[in-house]
């Protein structure tokens, strides 16, 4: 069989011949099979229907078609699934195996070809559950079209998890109708740069129908100076000589009022995101500040935690942990709150020996989601696809159950240098090396060698699809990006 170019992510097996058909798009339809549990009107596969017949016939429009009405295509994709969840959202464990046959009904000639296909047999299915990619909202604020269209390029990639990091310590561009100052205080701008509660939904829709999950992260206690803005007491007021310092640090774990907040806060948060997953955070808390206020030390004495603000910290994060399972949500954290909560996933982030980390998470029975090798937001001259391509998540010692809890990993485009003018040039292709490490059978995509070739045609697939992906090396695209 030869080269299929342009697939990607690589399916776990497909064999193409030499068989070929040509495919016009007066002579090609969707349809579903007889016995499918899915029918005509099923959300989810009529909206995916039309949005391939367009990528598949880039330059055609309806408009000028008499014959879309006619019954009987000579080439019929037909789709069968066997169980009708067309109004739900994707889920963690939501099948994602498919088996492909396309259904040639007849050989009727037809004039004007310009496309063919070869005869292909396919069945997929992806390696890994969970394939993120992580948007930072706070450092800037990315117009809801720039994230839709991210989408589109996730889709593009198989990825079926947007982790949404939606505010941070430079701005709080969620408009959470229980507590509005949070955007209206501790937004960039209280009108154009925040998120609204329709804004949300959109995404949340749009992600639903290219079965993408949407991954909330309202990460605290640290990370959480825009929340200061819009919520009086809720950060730590920081002491210098003994008295305040006019600096404040991560939200204060000694208030009764804190966690009467944060229940509010998730219960809200809770509803309008419909995942049954919610990351909190737990990243980079400097203790310094609850170091040096003395009712936090106070506290600590009072709790039996001696000096020990790590006790502290965790203490925080299973409080709040606790708020979010009584809304029926499974927390993740990232790694630096690891701790043995068997209802929390690890995120793990940090660089060095990231699969020791990997491993000590693992034999602590807990899942794992693995984003060390991929930050992306940090170019690099080595930083190239390449880098990223040869990551290998289960190369540690350990036995195959706790293998099977590396769950899978994500992609991190922190926002702190990313805005709408560069973030999908900075993102693709370069995450679709990931994409495919997350997604293809090991071993048939461990030669950088083998997919440079596929990869670069799948960038100029990317280019025709709209998307501004970065060229790998020199070359050029049958439709350069104009
Ligand atoms: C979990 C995590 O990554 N926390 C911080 N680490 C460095 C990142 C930039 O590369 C961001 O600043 C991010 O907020």
């Amino acid at each position: 069989p030869h080269t299929v170019e342009g697939v990607w992510p690589l399916p776990q097996a497909i064999t193409s011949s030499t068989e070929r058909y040509p495919l016009t798009p007066q002579a090609f339809c969707f349809s579903y099979g007889r016995r499918s549990a899915a029918r005509p009107g099923c959300s989810v596969l009529d909206a995916a229907s039309e949005r391939y017949f367009s990528l598949i016939f880039p330059d055609y429009t309806y408009a000028n078609d008499v014959l879309r009405l006619s019954e009987n295509k000579p080439f019929t994709v037909e789709i069968s699934v066997d169980h009708d969840d067309c109004d739900s959202y994707p889920m963690e464990n939501s099948s994602e195996k498919c088996k492909d046959q396309l259904m040639l009904l007849d050989d009727t000639f037809w004039s004007c070809y310009r496309y063919f296909v070869n005869k292909t047999k396919i069945e997929d299915f992806p390696r890994f559950q969970f394939r993120g990619i992580l948007l930072d909202t706070s450092r800037h604020y990315l117009p809801v079209k720039t994230i839709l269209k991210s989408l589109d390029a996730m889709a593009y990639n198989k990825f079926n998890v947007f982790h949404w990091h939606i505010v941070d310590d430079p701005s709080f561009p969620y408009q959470s109708h229980t507590f509005p100052d949070l955007s209206s205080k501790g937004a960039f701008h209280p009108m154009t740069h925040i998120y609204t509660q329709s804004d949300v939904r959109r995404v949340i829709s749009y992600a639903r129908l290219r079965g993408i999950r949407v991954l909330p992260e309202f990460d605290s206690p640290g990370h959480t100076k825009s929340w200061g803005k819009g919520q009086s007491d809720l950060l730590t007021p920081c002491y210098k000589g003994g008295i305040p310092s006019g600096t404040f640090g991560p939200v204060n774990p000694a208030l009764p009022s804190t966690y009467q907040f944060m229940e509010r806060l998730f219960k809200e948060v809770s509803a309008v995101f419909p995942d049954s997953y919610i990351h909190l955070g737990g990243d980079e808390v400097d203790l310094s500040c609850w170091r040096s206020n003395p009712y936090v030390r106070a506290f600590m004495q009072k709790m039996g935690f001696g000096v020990d603000f790590a006790k502290l910290e965790a203490f925080y994060m299973e409080k709040v942990v606790n708020i979010t399972s009584f809304f029926n949500k499974t927390s993740i954290v990232w790694q630096d709150v690891f701790d043995y909560h068997e209802r929390v996933m690890v995120e793990v982030w940090k660089e060095g020996c990231y699969l020791c980390e990997v491993r000590r998470v693992a034999k602590a029975g807990l899942r794992v989601i693995l984003a060390s090798p991929w930050y992306l937001d940090q170019p690099g001259p080595t930083h190239n696809w390449a880098r990223y391509y040869t990551v290998w998540p289960l190369a540690f010692k350990g036995t195959e159950e706790q293998k099977s809890l590396v769950i899978g990993g994500e992609v991190c485009m922190w926002g702190e240098y990313v805005d709408a003018t560069n973030l999908a040039p900075r993102l693709w292709p370069r995450a679709s090396a990931a994409a495919e490490r997350l997604w293809s059978n090991e071993k048939q995509t461990s030669s950088v060698d083998k997919a440079f070739p596929r990869l670069q045609d799948f960038r100029c697939i990317l280019l025709r699809r709209g998307i501004q992906a970065e060229p790998l090396y020199v070359g050029h695209c049958k439709h350069e990006y104009h």
